[in-house]
C-alpha cells in the first residue's frame, strides 16, 4: 500500500484577477477552492492513474472538513488525525504572473502528535511506501520528519520525502526511495547557485551519494532529470498550453510511484512522472487520468 502523509494540508484558494494592483481594490474574474497540500495532491493523482493510496496527516476545522469531504467524493481512502485548529488556506493568485501565499498552519498539540504517530505505526507494514510531503506546521518541533522516518523504518517500509532544507538533508542517510526537489530547491539545499545543466547534475548526483535511491530533479519548462545507480536521464519537454504550476511536482511524484510500485522500473516510472507533471501543468486543476495517458507516449528520456 502507498500512504501519503501531509502534515500541513491546505485549501488552495485559486484567485484570478486580470491585472494585480497592489494597494488598490482588485475584483476577481474567477475563483475556486481545491483540496491541497503535497501528499493530498499525490493521493489524488494516484487515484486518477488507477493506484490506490491512503491519505494521512493532520486536518482540522471547517477547512479540514472541506478537504475530507472532497477526498471521500473522489473515492480516496484517508485516516487523518483530527486537530483542534483550522487547516490553513493557501492563496494562489493568478494575474500576469502566478503568486502563491502559503499559510503557517495550525498549532499542533502533543496529544495530536501522539495520535498521528500511533496511526502511522499501526497502519504501515513491511513493503509499504510512505510519501512524506510538504512543509510542517509552524508550531511543530524541528526534526519531526525524522521521528516519522524512524517509525516507517522500524515497520520495514520505504519512504519518499518531498520537502526542503534541513528536513530533506537529514532524511538522505535514511535512504529514501525517491527525492524530487526542483532545481531551485536543489541549489538552496546545498547553498549554491546552479547555472547550467551540468551543475544541476553534479548536485543531483550528490543527493544519490548522500543516500537517496532514486533522484528526480524537476526543472519546470526545462523538463526533468532522473539520476539512479544506472545512470542519468533527461526528459523531453512536452509542448501544450501552460495553464497552472500548482501541483506539477506532486503529480510527478505520483506518476513515478504509481508505476514504480507495479514494475520496479525507475526509468518507466520517470516517464509516468513526466507525463503526470506535464499534464497537470496543462490543466486548470490536477490532471485527469485520460489526459495523462494521452501524453504518456509523447514522453522520451535520453541517457546522458
Ligand atoms: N512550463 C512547462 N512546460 C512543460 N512541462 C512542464 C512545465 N512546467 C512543469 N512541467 C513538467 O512538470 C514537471 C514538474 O514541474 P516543476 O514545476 O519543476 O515542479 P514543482 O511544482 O515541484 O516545482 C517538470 O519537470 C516538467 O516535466
Ligand atoms: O507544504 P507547502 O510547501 O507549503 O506547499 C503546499 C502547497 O503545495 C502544493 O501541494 C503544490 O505543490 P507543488 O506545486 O510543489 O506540486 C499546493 O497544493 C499547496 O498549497
Amino acid at each position: 500500500m502507498i500512504y501519503t502523509l501531509t502534515l500541513n494540508p491546505s485549501i488552495d484558494y485559486i484567485v484570478h484577477v486580470t491585472q494585480l494592483k497592489t494597494g488598490d481594490v482588485n475584483r476577481m474574474t474567477e475563483d475556486f477552492k481545491l483540496p491541497g497540500g503535497k501528499g493530498i495532491n499525490v493521493s489524488r493523482i494516484l487515484q486518477r492513474i488507477g493506484s490506490s493510496s491512503y491519505a494521512l496527516g493532520f486536518l482540522g476545522g471547517f477547512t479540514g472538513d472541506f478537504i475530507e469531504k472532497w477526498l471521500i467524493e473522489e473515492g480516496i481512502h484517508s485516516q487523518f488525525t483530527k486537530v483542534k485548529q483550522d487547516t490553513r488556506i493557501n492563496v494562489k493568485l493568478k494575474a500576469e504572473e502566478e503568486t502563491e501565499i502559503n499559510g503557517l498552519g495550525p498549532d499542533i498539540t502533543e496529544d495530536e502528535i501522539k495520535r498521528l504517530k500511533f496511526t502511522l505505526s499501526e497502519l504501515v507494514k513491511a513493503g509499504d511506501i510512505v510519501v512524506l510531503s510538504g512543509s510542517t506546521p509552524g508550531s511543530l518541533r524541528k526534526g519531526f520528519y525524522q521521528e516519522l522516518i524512524q517509525i516507517i523504518k522500524e515497520n520495514e517500509a520505504e519512504f519518499v520525502i518531498d520537502t526542503t532544507g534541513d528536513d530533506l538533508l537529514a532524511a538522505l542517510p535514511e535512504k529514501p526511495l525517491l527525492v524530487k526537489p526542483n532545481n531551485h530547491e536543489l541549489a538552496e539545499l546545498y547553498k549554491t547557485s546552479l547555472n547550467s545543466l551540468d551543475d544541476i547534475i553534479i548536485y543531483g548526483k550528490k543527493l544519490l551519494a548522500d543516500g537517496a535511491k532514486n533522484v528526480i530533479i524537476s526543472m519546470a519548462g526545462d523538463g526533468a532529470l532522473l539520476i539512479t545507480e544506472d545512470g542519468t536521464y533527461l526528459s523531453n519537454v512536452l509542448k501544450h498550453e501552460v495553464k497552472n504550476s500548482v501541483g506539477a511536482g506532486d503529480s510527478m511524484i505520483a506518476g513515478f510511484l504509481g508505476e514504480f510500485s507495479q514494475s520496479k522500473d525507475p526509468l518507466e516510472a520517470f516517464k509516468w512522472g513526466v507525463a503526470c507533471g506535464s499534464a497537470t501543468t496543462f490543466s486548470d486543476d490536477l490532471a485527469t487520468g485520460n489526459f495523462i495517458r494521452k501524453l504518456l507516449p509523447e514522453v522520451t528520456a535520453k541517457k546522458l
